[in-house]
C-alpha cells in the first residue's frame, strides 16, 4: 500500500463461489427470523481455490462445468471439501465460520456444539450452578476450537507430514519389537480422525451426488502430497496441477490438483473489464 498508493486494492470473498449452495443446505435448523437478521448461515469459505480447481479439472476432463460434477478435497493447514453440480457448489464443510466440518491444524472441525459447555464447566457435564464454571468464558470457546485445537492439540504439532512420519515410525519400532509408549498412539489417532472425517463427507457428498460424480479431486498441501491419506481414502498417485491418479475401488476416477488461489484472484483482476478502464 506504501510502495503503490495509488493502486486500487481489490477484495475478493473466499465465500462467493458457494452461493449456489441452496437453502436447505445452507440454512441451520434454528429460528428463521433470527437466522437472516443476524446472517447466522453456512457461508463456507476456500472458494478461490474451487474456483481454481473447478477449472483446471474441466479442461483436463475436456468437459464442461456444467455438465461436471466433483467431490473437491482441498486439504491445508485449514481443510474443507466441497460437492460440486453441474459446476455449481452443492454443498461444503465449512460453515458460518471456517471452524465446522472437517478438523486443520488448530481447528476441531465440527463438534457437538453443546461440547463447549461441557468444557467450560468443571463438573463435565451442564449445570447451572455458577460455581462449577471453570475459568474460561463461552467466548473463549471459539478461540480454542480455532487455535488450539486440531492437530497442534492432539499431537503438538500442526504438520501433518510429522504427523504421518511420526505415526510410520511408531508403526516400524512396533513391528521391530520395541516398546513403545502409549503416548505415541497420538500420532495414529490424529491420522485416522482426519481420515474418518474426510470419508464420511465424501460419502454424504457421493450420496448428494446421487453417485453421479466424474471425480474426486485432491489439492491443498496434504490432498496434494499425503499418498498415505489417499491410500486411506481409497487411492494412491504423482505430479502436475491436474494429475489423473486413476480410479478408485468403485471405478471413478480420481485426480490431484495443484491448487491456486491467488493465481485465481490475479486471474480474476486481469480478466474483469472494469479493471482496466481509466478514471
Ligand atoms: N508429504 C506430505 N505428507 C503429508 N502432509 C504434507 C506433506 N507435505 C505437506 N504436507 C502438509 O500440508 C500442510 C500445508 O498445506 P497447505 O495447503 O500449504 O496449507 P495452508 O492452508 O497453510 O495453505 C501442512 O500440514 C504440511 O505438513
Ligand atoms: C478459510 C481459510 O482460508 O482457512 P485457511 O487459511 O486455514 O486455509
Ligand atoms: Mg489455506
Amino acid at each position: 500500500m506504501e510502495a503503490l498508493p495509488n493502486a486500487n486494492s481489490i477484495a475478493y470473498f473466499d465465500t462467493s463461489f458457494h452461493r449456489t449452495i441452496p437453502p436447505h443446505i445452507s440454512s441451520y435448523a434454528i429460528r428463521q427470523d433470527i437466522a437472516k437478521k443476524r446472517g447466522l448461515q453456512k457461508y463456507g469459505f476456500h472458494g478461490l481455490s474451487y474456483t481454481y480447481i473447478l477449472h483446471a479439472v474441466t479442461v483436463f476432463l475436456h468437459q464442461e462445468p456444467a455438465a461436471t460434477n466433483l467431490i473437491v478435497l482441498h486439504l491445508g493447514s485449514g481443510a474443507s471439501m466441497c460437492a460440486i453440480r453441474a459446476g455449481k457448489s452443492l454443498d461444503t464443510t465449512m460453515g458460518l465460520t471456517p471452524l465446522n466440518g472437517l478438523p486443520g491444524a488448530t481447528r476441531s472441525g465440527a463438534v457437538d456444539p453443546s461440547l463447549i459447555f461441557h468444557y467450560t464447566n468443571r463438573a463435565g457435564r451442564i449445570s447451572h450452578d455458577r460455581s462449577l464454571a471453570v475459568n474460561v468464558h463461552v467466548t473463549q470457546a471459539e478461540d480454542i476450537l480455532n487455535k488450539h485445537a486440531g492437530w497442534a492439540a492432539l499431537t503438538g504439532t500442526t504438520d501433518f507430514g510429522e504427523i504421518v512420519r511420526q505415526m510410520r515410525a511408531v508403526e516400524e519400532r512396533r513391528a521391530a519389537g520395541e516398546a513403545v509408549g502409549e503416548e505415541e498412539g497420538k500420532w495414529k489417532l490424529a491420522f485416522d480422525l482426519f481420515v474418518d472425517r474426510v470419508i464420511g463427507y465424501v460419502g454424504s457428498y457421493f450420496a448428494k451426488l446421487g453417485g453421479e460424480v466424474d471425480a474426486l479431486v485432491f489439492s491443498g498441501g496434504i490432498g496434494e502430497r499425503s499418498v498415505e491419506l489417499r491410500e486411506e481414502v481409497g487411492v494412491d498417485g504423482a505430479d502436475g496441477v491436474v494429475v489423473d491418479i486413476g480410479t478408485s475401488k468403485d471405478k471413478k476416477r480420481v485426480l490431484v490438483c495443484r491448487t491456486d488461489e491467488q493465481l485465481e484472484m490475479a486471474k480474476e483482476c486481469a480478466l474483469s473489464e472494469k479493471f482496466w478502464r481509466r478514471n
